[in-house]
C-alpha cells in the first residue's frame, strides 16, 4: 500500500492541503487519524481530527507495538496507529499521512515502506508566524515553541535528501497544483480517481 507522507511546520498550511487532495480525489486518497495526547480544539472532534487519549493509553499502545511512527512533539504525543492504516487503505488506495520531522525518519527507516515524502515550507518565517497567529488555535508561547521547531525542520529540509518534493505554500491554489501534480504522477498509477 503506497503512503504519500506530508510534513512541514505547525501552521504551513498541511492540514488545508491535504484535505484539498483527499475531498479532490475521494476514492484514490485517504488520510490516518492519528492518536494525540494534546486535548481537542475548539471545532476539532474525536475521531475526524485525531483519537485523543491519555497518557497512559499512549504508553500502551507504544508497548503493543500499535503504532506505526510516533512522536513527541510540543509537550504532547503524537502517533500514526496500524489500525488507523488499515481503516484508511479500506476508504482509498493512497493512504496520506501527515506528521513531524521524527515520524517522517521513523518511516524512511522502515524499508518496507512504500512511501513518497513531501516537505511544505512557507514562504518565510515571518508568514509562518502569522498564519500561525491568524488560525487562532495556540498562545504566543505555543507559537513561539512551533516556530523554533520549524526552523530545524526546514534546515534538516534542506540539508538532508530526506523528501522527494518541496512545495513552497505561498499561494494556496499554486501550492495545491503542485502537490496534486506530485501525487498522482509518483503514487497514483492504475489506482481509481
Ligand atoms: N510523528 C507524528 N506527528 C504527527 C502526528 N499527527 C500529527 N503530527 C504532527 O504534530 C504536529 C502538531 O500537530 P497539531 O497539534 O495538530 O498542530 P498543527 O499541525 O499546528 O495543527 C504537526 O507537525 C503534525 O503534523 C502523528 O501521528 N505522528
Ligand atoms: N497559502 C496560504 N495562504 C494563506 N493562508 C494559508 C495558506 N495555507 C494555509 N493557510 C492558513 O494557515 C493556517 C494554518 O494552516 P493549517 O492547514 O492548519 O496548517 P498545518 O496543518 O500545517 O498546521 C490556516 O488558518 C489556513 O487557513
Amino acid at each position: 500500500m503506497p503512503f504519500l507522507v506530508v510534513s512541514g511546520p505547525s501552521g504551513v498550511g498541511k492540514g488545508t492541503l491535504c484535505k484539498m487532495l483527499s475531498e479532490s480525489h475521494p476514492r484514490m486518497f485517504s488520510t490516518t487519524i492519528s492518536h494525540t495526547t494534546r486535548s481537542a480544539r475548539p471545532g476539532e472532534s474525536e475521531g475526524v481530527d485525531y483519537f485523543y487519549v491519555s497518557e497512559d493509553e499512549f504508553l500502551s499502545l507504544i508497548e503493543e507495538r500499535g503504532f506505526l511512527e510516533h512522536a513527541f512533539f510540543g509537550g504532547h504525543h503524537y502517533g500514526t496507529s496500524r489500525q488507523t492504516i488499515i481503516d484508511q487503505a479500506s476508504k482509498g488506495s493512497i493512504v496520506i499521512v501527515e506528521i513531524e520531522v521524527e515520524g517522517v525518519k521513523q518511516m524512511k527507516a522502515d524499508n518496507t515502506i512504500d512511501a513518497r515524502y513531501v516537505f511544505i515550507a512557507p514562504p518565510s518565517l515571518e508568514i509562518l508566524g502569522s498564519r500561525l497567529r491568524g488560525r487562532g488555535t495556540e498562545n504566543e508561547e505555543n507559537i513561539q515553541a512551533r516556530l523554533a521547531q520549524s526552523r530545524q525542520e526546514i534546515a534538516y529540509a534542506e540539508t538532508s535528501d530526506a523528501y522527494d518534493k518541496i512545495i513552497i505554500n505561498d499561494d494556496l491554489q499554486q501550492a495545491y497544483r503542485e502537490l496534486e501534480t506530485f501525487a498522482l504522477s509518483s503514487l497514483a498509477s492504475g489506482s481509481a480517481c
